[in-house]
């Protein structure tokens, strides 16, 4: 039995539908004018230049975003792309343009593992507060109590085995004792590498050829975390 669960979000707990085509464009065409308005703030600009510098210096903030929206195209899991993302998306959420998406079994189950005392982590590529922002604005409300940390890539990348390393030690607990649930494959090869248990989840709905057999790589399968068993 897991002492600990640590979740990804997108295919996971919420459909990749909702940030591809809800999340993603609305950064893209909020970023001209958040980078106009807000690229001078420190925390802003940290960010802005780290992609400047990565592109050969790019001078322009119009060229900046220009990579940035690339970059969205792209589905990039860049650490500046994601932290840049959040700062907009919270504007997204304030003005109820969108709530976060969460699949109905998932969060009775995590209100279940949390009541039962089991401590609850997210790992994902959105940043740190994206995270906070998502499920405190989720279709299932403020779930943000049910967790008691978060990860994103500062951590290192998702399909690095010593990324789940570092979580382990941050929160704390032997690899082992750690369960993980994500819907992409790479990153249960990197988590198991790292010692952790692991579920692929493979929902219907996101990957509508289910990967069975080899294709999942000897991870235990779930269609939703209602089949998941702690
Ligand atoms: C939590 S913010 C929206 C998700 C996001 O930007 C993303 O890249 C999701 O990646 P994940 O690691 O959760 O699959
Ligand atoms: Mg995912």
């Amino acid at each position: 039995m897991p002492k600990a669960i640590l979740t990804d979000i997108e295919g996971t707990t919420s459909s990749i539908s909702f940030v591809k085509d809800v999340l993603f464009p609305y950064a893209r065409r909020a970023l001209p004018r958040y980078v106009a308005a807000h690229g001078r703030e420190p925390a802003v600009r940290k960010w802005l230049d780290a992609v400047a510098t990565e592109n050969g210096g790019l001078c322009e903030d119009a060229m900046i975003v220009e990579v940035l929206q690339g970059w969205i195209d792209e589905d990039r899991k860049h650490t500046a792309l994601k932290a840049l993302q959040g700062m907009v998306w919270a504007d997204g959420y304030r003005n109820a343009d969108f709530s976060a998406h969460i699949y109905p079994d998932a969060a009775p189950a995590l209100r279940a593992w949390h009541a039962a005392g089991l401590p609850l982590y997210v790992y994902s590529s959105g940043s740190v507060p994206a995270q906070r922002l998502f499920f405190g604005h989720s279709d299932a409300g403020d779930l943000t109590p049910l967790f008691s940390g978060w990860f994103d890539t500062e951590m290192g990348g998702k399909r690095e085995a010593g990324s789940y390393t570092r979580i382990a030690e941050a929160i704390g607990l032997a690899p082992a004792d750690i369960l993980f649930l994500t819907d992409v494959v790479e990153e249960a090869d990197a988590a198991r590498e790292a010692g952790m248990d692991t579920v692929l989840i493979d929902r219907l709905q996101d990957y509508p050829q289910p990967r069975e057999g080899e294709a999942t790589h000897g991870h235990v399968r779930a269609t939703g975390f209602d089949q998941v068993r702690v």
